[in-house]
């Protein structure tokens, strides 16, 4: 492919960038983050993955969990994961190079891009906020499995929260004009006013609700009876409550921040 067809490829990538294919995307990823939730709520809390005193190796790496997290994502970025602008590492310090031929991602965002990270409140909102929510308590010894499954479900959350450099994107081209003042006046409320959509969050809240009960129902064969009704492997209530407190404040953080450097 030569250097002129990607070149075109790229302008059709961010000529097709528009606020519904972003939220469809949105959309989309809605069904990851619930079965994610709904995979790690096959295992109790399990609380040893998270002490860093269950076990010691050479180097600090903290708790399993840490473990788990640190040591994938450096072999995630020796595959090339984090050049890809719509992947964000937990532990961005000292993680090896790629290794792989680079790949010519879509030139979409603004450069500046790169410093919006916002993982560490993802990181602690996750084990501290919601894990005590839909998981039982209690401990069955599977933390290797259960570490694997909390990884899932940071990066589905991190995928979907850092899309706000996206939403961002394409509503500062839609409205640049509205947008220009607050940004060159640092105004970070005038901002997250005019990004907010009361109406979208509304439906966004409901959907999540609605897909947690779909996808998380007992399914029986041959049983008639209502014994299952209303038990759900996740609180729908709870996945609702988490996308209203913290994943969508948690995207317009993104937004806002985006927004402040894009026009660096
Ligand atoms: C993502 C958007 O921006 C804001 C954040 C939303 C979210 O995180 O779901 C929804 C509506 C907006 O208030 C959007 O407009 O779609």
């Amino acid at each position: 492919i030569s250097e002129v067809e990607m070149v075109k490829a790229d302008s059709d990538v961010s000529d097709r960038l528009t606020l519904e294919s972003v939220r469809d995307s949105l959309i989309r990823q809605e069904g990851s983050i619930v079965f994610s939730l709904i995979e790690r709520a096959k295992f109790p809390l399990n609380a040893p993955t998270y002490d860093p005193s269950y076990f010691s190796m050479p180097g600090s790496y903290g708790s399993l969990v840490e473990l788990v997290v640190k040591q994938t994502e450096a072999v995630q970025a020796k595959a090339g994961r984090y050049e890809n602008p719509e992947e964000h590492p937990f532990f961005p310090d000292d993680l090896p190079p790629s290794q792989v031929p680079p790949h010519k991602y879509p030139r979409v965002l603004n450069p500046a891009a790169v410093f919006v990270n916002v993982n560490k409140k993802i990181w602690d909102v996750y084990f501290n906020k919601l894990l005590p929510l839909f998981v039982a308590p209690g401990d069955d010894g599977n933390y290797a499995s259960t570490a694997a499954r909390d990884l899932e479900c940071l990066q589905v959350l991190s995928r979907r929260i850092h899309y706000g450099k996206l939403v961002a994107e394409v509503k500062f081209r839609d409205e640049w004009k509205h947008y220009e003042p607050p940004i060159r006046a640092r105004d970070k409320k005038t901002l997250m006013d005019l990004l907010t959509a009361p109406a979208v969050e509304k439906a966004v809240k409901k959907r999540v609700a609605k897909k947690a009960s779909i996808f998380g129902q007992e399914v029986k064969v041959g049983d008639d009876s209502d014994e299952n009704k209303g038990k759900y492997k996740v609180d729908p209530a709870v996945v609702s409550r988490f996308y209203g407190d913290w994943v969508i404040p948690l995207t317009k953080d993104v937004e806002v921040q985006y927004l402040l450097r894009r026009l660096d």
